[in-house]
């Protein structure tokens, strides 16, 4: 693969991803852009990864670091997620079993909240064996003035452009992301289009299509862990997951100023680079348009829906999640197999 500018060969030069985790998993280049590149939008449209690179889109976000958030929040407390290893699943608390149960449930990862300040103590005075801590934030008023200021100083025309070209929904919110370094988000899938940028540090990002349903085996979608793979990607469990031999993902750095698009229901793992500094990241999760008229051939983000919204409603009408399976094969096995 020879390293020529992305704009020569259509973005397919290889990454350096020296620092992340290897996993035995076929990937392809996710392919990287300039801003300005009609590629760009072509890529959108079609629902499909690409890294876009050279956009002033937070231009005014680039100098957020602990050292200048502890400054301008000095008294706020931010979200922070803590765990025992460097996996940060995903926990929805409305789907843990209530009462007596709950105490069952190995909390895995729990919340906290401290200063940015207490935050950049703890990662600085950090040992392997401790604790790790992931440091999330909703950018609104309350990230305070000179925040909101930053904030308001983004590019939104592009970012405005790309919702309206590509009728996107609203803007739903922006997460701030402050990592240690080698902490992994596990794949999972969101359903909302996102465009992720990177403020500081390396990460890597492994995508996988929504037709890969079948090879990253989510729970059912009453767990706690829904839209996220069970499959332990350092320890693939091929019995119980057979078909994650046959996943082949797409994957990209995402370094300063970098913008990747992640399209609606696309699989995505994304980890910060290992003994390196921590990593400052921002996302913008937009609702997708309400689907008016149905066209076919359905996209394969559809058909997900169509299956999660099946489960949901044989779930919600046996009222008993253990009879799903039975209900599902008797449907199946014998007469559409
Ligand atoms: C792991 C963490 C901190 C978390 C804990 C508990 C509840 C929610 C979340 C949550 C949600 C989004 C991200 C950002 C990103 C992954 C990444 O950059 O690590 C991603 O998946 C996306 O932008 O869609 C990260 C997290
Ligand atoms: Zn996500």
């Amino acid at each position: 693969m020879s390293n020529t500018l992305p704009s020569e060969d259509g973005g397919k030069e290889k990454y350096d991803t020296s620092g992340f985790r290897k996993y035995n998993i076929p990937l392809e280049q996710v392919p990287k852009f300039s801003h300005d590149d009609p590629r760009v939008d072509e890529y959108i449209s079609e629902m499909k990864p690409v890294l876009i690179t050279g956009s002033n889109l937070i231009e005014s976000a680039m100098k957020w670091d602990l050292e200048y958030i502890s400054e301008h929040m000095p008294s706020s407390n931010l979200t922070v997620i803590i765990s025992k290893d460097h996996n940060f699943k995903y926990v929805n608390e409305k789907k843990l079993p209530q009462g007596q149960m709950s105490n069952l449930k190995p909390i895995h990862t729990r919340w906290s909240s401290m200063t940015a300040r207490e935050f950049l103590q703890k990662i600085k005075s950090w040992k392997e064996g401790d604790e790790r801590l992931y440091l999330q934030q909703v950018l609104d008023s309350s990230v305070g003035p000179q925040l909101v200021q930053d904030f308001l100083h983004f590019n939104w025309e592009w970012a405005k452009n790309k919702q309206r070209i590509h009728g996107w929904g609203p803007l739903t919110s922006n997460l701030l992301l402050i990592s240690m370094e080698g902490n992994v988000t596990p794949c999972h899938y969101d359903e909302q289009q996102n465009l992720f940028v990177g403020i500081r540090g390396f990460k890597r990002c492994i995508l996988f299509p929504p037709e890969q349903f079948d090879c990253l085996y989510p729970p059912p979608v009453s767990d706690p862990h829904d839209r996220q793979s069970q499959v332990d990607f350092e320890n693939p469990d091929l019995k119980r997951f057979p078909k994650f031999s046959e996943a082949r993902g797409m994957e990209a750095i995402v370094g300063r100023g970098d913008i990747l698009y992640i399209p609606l229901y696309w699989w995505h793992h994304i980890e910060s680079k290992q003994n390196d500094d921590y990593t400052v990241s921002l996302n913008f999760w937009y609702k997708t348009k309400p689907t008016a008229d149905i066209e076919y051939p359905l996209k394969s983000h559809q058909k997900v829906a169509i299956l999660r919204n099946i489960e949901k409603m044989v779930a919600e009408a046996l009222q008993n999640p253990d009879e799903v399976a039975h209900l599902m094969r008797a449907l199946v096995l014998g007469r559409y197999t």
